[in-house]
């Protein structure tokens, strides 16, 4: 390969014609101002982020930062306009004595057009900053990589190839034009800092400035516990469970970082710790005497091996001692180990006589037993109940948890608590990168960080291909290629090149027979998408103890069933995102290397449900929508969809004037109906889908609404009547703004939900739309409503005049024909974008915009399965809220209310 100073550019022609139109950006002329004028009232900071400019050191500032793009785009972009020239800030190591830790930044140009839609509800809805955008995905991403040190020149070859000497190849900035800047430092941690550093200045012309090894674990180990949910995890018997903590009892805490060696500090804040004690026994120990020992090539070679091993062979038990039994006075059972090895003193064999596999279990036992009881003795000392193990001794490896986890437990008879971090190794890299003054990560929220899990990986085969991560093509012939091996794959996120450790490599052995699967160590840390404009939604109840799921797939049997409803629908899914691209070759190979990417992913699920965090029903969903957009699929039921709303709308007025004819009571029951009904419109359903074959949609629709009988399953319309109609003389004061959580488009959104907005209008409520940000099966998005209710407009004065009050009509010429001239209130009718790109919806990460529309609203309605009984069928909120859904799925209906497919659920709770 290449050495770093030969290594190719890569570089089109167009992003430097981008690049320099962003450089001659000048403040002299009036349209530059004027655009510099524009920029600066668009991007506002983000919430709770106190924005200073460093003033000589490089940093990574996002203040003013602003999400941009369109929402069709693959990547959509974080502006920022702050940023200084030095942007060496993008990337930080942790050199250590096995492992280079790579920690980078990476973002994307901007090609945003202005939405009116946004702008119009953004001056409604009083937000400021008239442009900016939320997206479940974004630009300013934080990726994780790792080296063994001594392919040093691997990884000086990765950080040439993607530039982060000097700013990054993604970030195709106006910034990353500047030659290599002879001045350019990055941050760096670990004895590599100091051993290395010329090697460095050599190589890649980059100065390392050096941050404390202690300084940048405490602050790395401090980021991650407040700022990712699913952080840190107890490891029993083989069973991860994640553990919610809560910021303000977060300290104080030990931290043990086993590397090479291993420090353990006491953490009582930020910036504030003492390292307290350590241990010469650590990671290198493990891995220098076992490969005298074995012969082992690599760390994960040992693992690997220890994971087939019988430590009996080798270390002394008690039984051995007691003639088998245990020694139950003091509490020790048979099995425990009396003594390491203590087996080899007494029997005549040979270092050849023992089973490699046996060593290495015995050599790890003794190591993390030997670590798990050095820091219960010193969380006992200072009086700390909590444990947390980071280092890449650990790499996620299943029987070093346990057997640290058993001795912490063991010793303080429960007390405390082992705790591992799922960014274990990369503490010291964070920190390091953190310790770039104000580059704003310090500030960042739970809810503004997406975790994502990308195929990714440009690598094949131990050589950089290039170009680097995120490239399409490489992504696909990457999958192809395991095709051709007919190898199943069940690692889908090698990030790293195989021959490193830990992240990556289908091409390491695996330790079950013969599957490939990433290493023992496999990580599981995916990119992380720093989306400063998501916000907790602001009207639940107790945010604290919200959890979207509602089914547990800790439930192995109900894990199962998922997965074969997912898998089952594959390839249909297939046909469809490929025949919505055309169906052309390039699409057909996008749609294959999806299903084998989504199959890998779900497989690696499947065996290991927590692999990527805590796993509920909605995520599942979700990286299928994920999987699919990384394969560039935009949105796979386009054509559906535009049908559907075409069928629905001609049909539209008919319903109107039927509903018109009503009473009062009669039209609220019959919209309730008209809604549950139409749900019935769902593409991610197999027994709906099986069912549109049997007939039009205007057929299906009919046929759904004869068979509605209440009561229903859950039933609570009498209640809801009551708070909308009052009872006796008693008029009830009309809701002052309603949130309605729309689901499917064609019938579902047209013929049912739009009707229930019209009628929540005419009584003087002002209605929010909530649609997804971007395309999920066959729902409806926020982009897409406009032109719906302009259509429907048409045909109804009521959601016209609504329509123009809340700005959604702009250019739209739409004439009254309903007739129903009565209440001409100008109450509005808006359309807001929920932040999501999934048929659920998790409501601690919504859009600004729903976040603004939610702080007026005095009843919500959510529909659909996804985003009332998926998710939030249990969420408790502070306003009135109802839950409307067709249960379109057996098994969920039996689970979740104890009845069958096609039951409704009508679900009303008053304000908490
Ligand atoms: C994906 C869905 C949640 C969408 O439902 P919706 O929110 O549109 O009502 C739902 O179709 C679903 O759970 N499907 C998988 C189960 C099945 O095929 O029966
Ligand atoms: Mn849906």
């Amino acid at each position: 390969m290449a050495g770093p100073r030969e290594s190719p550019i890569l570089e089109t022609n167009d992003i430097k014609e981008e690049r320099r139109e962003e450089v001659s950006l000048d403040k002299n002329k009036p349209e530059d101002k004027e655009r510099e004028r524009e920029r600066d009232n668009n991007m506002a900071p983000p919430a709770g982020s106190s924005i200073h400019r460093s003033s000589s050191r490089p940093q990574l500032d996002l203040s003013k930062a602003a999400i941009q793009g369109n929402s069709e785009e693959r990547d959509p972009t974080i502006l920022l306009p702050n940023q200084s020239d030095d942007i060496s800030s993008h990337l930080a190591l942790d050199i250590g004595g096995s492992l280079i830790k790579l920690v980078y930044f990476s973002r994307h140009e901007d090609h945003s057009t202005d939405d009116k839609r946004k702008k119009n509800v953004k001056e409604r809805l009083g937000i400021s900053n008239g442009n900016r955008r939320s997206y479940p995905i974004l630009g300013g991403r934080l990726h994780f990589v790792k080296f063994e040190t001594h392919k040093i020149n691997e990884c000086l070859d990765f950080i040439y190839s993607k530039r982060l000497h000097h700013g990054g190849i993604d970030s195709h900035s106006w910034l990353t034009d500047a030659p290599t800047n002879e001045n350019a430092t990055i941050k760096a941690t670990g004895g590599g800092a100091y051993k290395f550093a010329d090697f460095f200045r050599q190589r890649l012309g980059v100065t390392l400035d050096k941050e404390d090894e202690m300084d940048c674990l405490v602050a790395g180990a401090n980021f991650l516990l407040k700022a990712i949910r699913h952080e840190a995890f107890t490891h029993r018997e083989g069973q991860k469970e994640f553990v919610q903590i809560d910021h303000n009892e977060l300290f104080p805490y030990l931290l043990v970082n086993i590397g090479s060696g291993v420090s353990m500090i006491k953490v009582d804040g930020d910036g504030k710790f003492q390292r307290v004690s350590g241990t010469n026994v650590g990671g290198g120990t493990y891995w220098g005497l076992g490969r005298l020992l074995t012969k082992c090539k690599s760390f994960d070679e040992l693992l690997e091996l220890s994971q087939r091993g019988d430590n009996r062979t080798i270390d002394m038990l008690v039984g051995d001692i007691y003639g088998g039994m245990d020694y139950s006075k003091i509490g020790l059972s048979a099995s425990t180990i009396a003594s390491s090895f203590g087996k080899a003193i007494s029997e005549n064999k040979e270092l050849g006589d023992y089973r490699p596999e046996d060593i290495s279990l015995s050599l790890l036992r003794m190591i993390s037993y030997n670590i798990g009881q050095i820091s219960y003795l010193n969380a006992l000392r200072f009086g700390l109940k909590r444990i947390f193990f980071g280092g890449f001794f650990i790499r996620g490896h299943a029987y070093t948890m346990d057997t640290i986890s058993f001795a912490v437990k063991f010793w303080s008879k429960g007390e405390a608590q082992a705790m591992f971090l799922r960014h274990e190794g990369f503490l010291g890299a964070l920190g390091a990168f953190m310790s770039h003054e104000k580059h704003g990560l310090d500030d960042v929220m739970v809810h503004q960080l997406v975790e994502r899990f990308p195929m990714g990986a440009p690598y094949t085969g131990g050589k950089i291909h290039g170009p680097p991560l995120g490239d399409l093509n490489e992504k696909i012939s990457w999958m192809e290629k395991f095709v051709l091996k007919g190898t199943e794959i069940i690692a889908p996120v090698p990030m790293a090149p195989p021959g490193t450790t830990g992240l990556g490599g289908f091409e390491v052995p695996s330790s079950k027979g013969g599957t490939l699967r990433s290493d023992a160590s496999a990580l599981n840390v995916g990119v992380l998408h720093l989306v400063p404009t998501l916000e907790v939604f602001p009207l639940l109840a107790d945010p604290k103890m919200y959890e979207p799921n509602t089914i547990d797939l800790t439930d192995h049997g109900e894990l199962e069933y998922w997965f074969t409803v997912l898998s089952e629908h594959l390839p249909d899914l297939v046909d469809k995102a490929v025949a919505s691209e055309g169906g052309t070759e390039d699409a057909k190979r996008r749609g294959d290397a999806f299903a084998r990417a989504f199959s890998a992913h779900l497989a690696r699920l499947m065996e290991e449900p927590t692999a990527y965090g805590k796993l509920g029903l909605a995520n599942l969903l979700e990286l299928r929508e994920e999987c699919l957009r990384e394969f560039q699929f935009v949105d796979a039921y386009r054509s559906i969809k535009q049908r559907e709303n075409e069928a629905s709308l001609a049909v539209l007025p008919d319903l109107l004037m039927e509903l018109d004819s009503m009473s009062e009571e009669a039209r609220l029951l019959t919209l309730i109906e008209g809604v549950l009904a139409a749900n019935i419109f769902d593409w991610g359903s197999r027994a709906c889908v099986d069912l549109y074959n049997k007939g039009t949609i205007i057929e299906i629709y009919r046929m759904s609404r004869d068979k509605m009988q209440r009561p229903w399953r859950v039933d609570d319309f009498d209640v809801f009547k009551e708070r909308m109609l009052g009872s006796g003389d008693q008029k009830p004061r009309p809701h002052k703004r309603a949130l309605l959580f729309v689901d499917n488009s064609g019938a579902d959104v047209v013929l049912g939900m739009l009707p229930l907005a019209r009628e929540l209008l005419r009584r003087g409520t002002e209605v929010v739309l909530v649609a997804n940000s971007l395309p999920a099966l066959n729902d409806v998005t926020a982009m897409e409503l406009p032109d719906i209710v302009a259509e429907a407009a048409k045909h109804c004065d009521v959601l016209r005049r609504a329509a123009e009050a809340g700005g959604l009509l702009v250019d739209a010429m739409v004439s009254g024909q309903d007739g129903s001239k009565e209440s001409s209130s100008l109450v509005p009718l808006m359309v807001v974008e929920n932040g999501c790109g999934s048929p659920c919806i998790d409501l601690r990460q919504v859009s600004s915009e729903l976040a603004a529309a939610a702080k007026d609203a005095d009843l919500i309605i959510l529909e659909g399965m996804g985003r009332a009984l998926h998710t939030n069928f249990n969420a408790r909120f502070k306003c009135n809220a109802l839950k409307l859904a067709m249960v379109k799925n057996q098994r969920l209906a039996e689970k979740l209310i104890k009845g069958n497919i096609y039951d409704c659920v009508c679900r009303y709770e008053p304000a908490r």
